[in-house]
């Protein structure tokens, strides 16, 4: 991983429709959403609850459950579109090359195995290696994020939840992937323990030199450590560009709503607010902007048609018709 040019993309995610099949019709968890991730890059996706982002973030792992699908679009990861590829090609570059940390570090590890032991199998899933190999770069893994060798016989009940993430966050490392996806890794966590595992992740991406996609409906969070930030309202991007510029002028009516809502950059956040009503149901969602029905801005033509994501500026794109024309400024 080392020797990497900056501006190089590493995933380009290109008009992808997923959504799930239940009785009642089709869910449109992501549609039409867009987005590119240069190596090395931070790119925070933000967003209430429901609006997509897990079902991202498992779409680009192809990690979906069985009621949903990927209907339209392409994922082009280091050139290789992975909506197309078939299971057992998607499984060299799972873990391998894309590995996630789940939202909830108290479920996805196994109670009744070690962590080393947890660790270890990752490693064996993926290549012939010596058992005491796998355990030298299981205790390398755990010594990147804190954790003693001495815990490498632990289980997961003898360890406290910030300990947890952070061998997730190993898990996720141990195969040293080019991409690293966390849906809400530290949401479950106090502030003082989310900093530091945060503080910590940003150390590693620099050291090693991998790229996050960091989900959370924890806008001023995300402010403070991304690059480029996503906004996702009820299924879509509605606001997508380098973060101090989307912080210093949201454009996008949700994202000012957003942004309007933050207690305090240092304080604890349960729920974004400060947005009259509450997202569409994505079974059927509002014709026009999915945003019109809640947007105090919205005009006769919300109503009728989608505005498409448009550059403001080379770093700016918003979706929005407040701003339509505003490229050719
Ligand atoms: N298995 C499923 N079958 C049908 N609909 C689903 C399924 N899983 C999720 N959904 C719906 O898909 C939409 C997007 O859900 P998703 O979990 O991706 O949102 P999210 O932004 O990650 O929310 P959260 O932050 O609560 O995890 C929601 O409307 C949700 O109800």
């Amino acid at each position: 991983m080392m020797n990497r040019q900056k501006s190089e993309q590493l995933l380009q995610c290109r008009n992808l429709v997923a959504g799930y099949r239940i009785k009642s019709g089709f869910v449109h968890a992501v549609d039409d959403v867009s987005f590119d991730l240069e190596r090395g890059g931070f790119l925070g996706i933000a967003g209430e609850s429901g609006c997509g982002k897990s079902t991202l973030a498992f779409a680009i792992m192809r990690l979906l459950k069985d009621n949903a699908t990927i209907e339209n679009g392409s994922l082009f990861f280091k050139g290789t579109d992975l909506v197309g590829l078939r299971e057992e090609e998607m499984k060299k570059i799972r873990w391998v090359d894309i590995s996630m940390a789940f939202q909830s570090a108290m479920n996805a590890l196994n109670p009744v195995l070690s962590i080393g032991e947890q660790l270890t199998d990752v490693i064996h899933a993926h290549g012939e290696v010596r058992q005491s190999e796998a355990r030298d770069r299981a205790i390398e893994a755990l010594k990147l994020v804190d954790i003693p060798r001495d815990r490498f016989n632990s289980y997961p009940h003898q360890l406290s939840g910030g300990m947890k993430q952070r061998v997730m966050i190993a898990m996720a490392l141990i195969l040293n992937p080019d991409l690293i996806i966390m849906d809400e890794p530290t949401t479950a966590l106090d502030v003082v323990v989310q900093r530091t595992i945060i503080e910590k992740i940003q150390e590693l991406r620099k050291s090693l030199g991998f790229s996050v996609i960091f989900i959370t409906h924890d806008l001023s969070l995300l402010v403070e450590i991304s690059d480029t930030l996503a906004i996702m309202y009820a299924g879509k991007i509605v606001e997508y560009g380098n973060s101090d510029e989307l912080f210093n002028m949201p454009l996008h009516p949700y994202t000012i709503g957003l942004m309007n809502s933050f207690p305090s950059l240092t304080g604890k956040i349960t729920r974004m607010g400060g947005i009259e009503g509450k997202p569409p149901d994505l079974l059927n969602p509002p014709e026009g902007c999915r945003f019109h029905p809640r947007c105090p801005h919205a005009m006769d033509i919300c109503e009728k048609s989608c505005p498409a994501l448009q550059k403001v500026d080379p770093r700016h794109s918003v979706a929005c018709f407040l701003h339509k024309g505003a490229e050719n400024l």
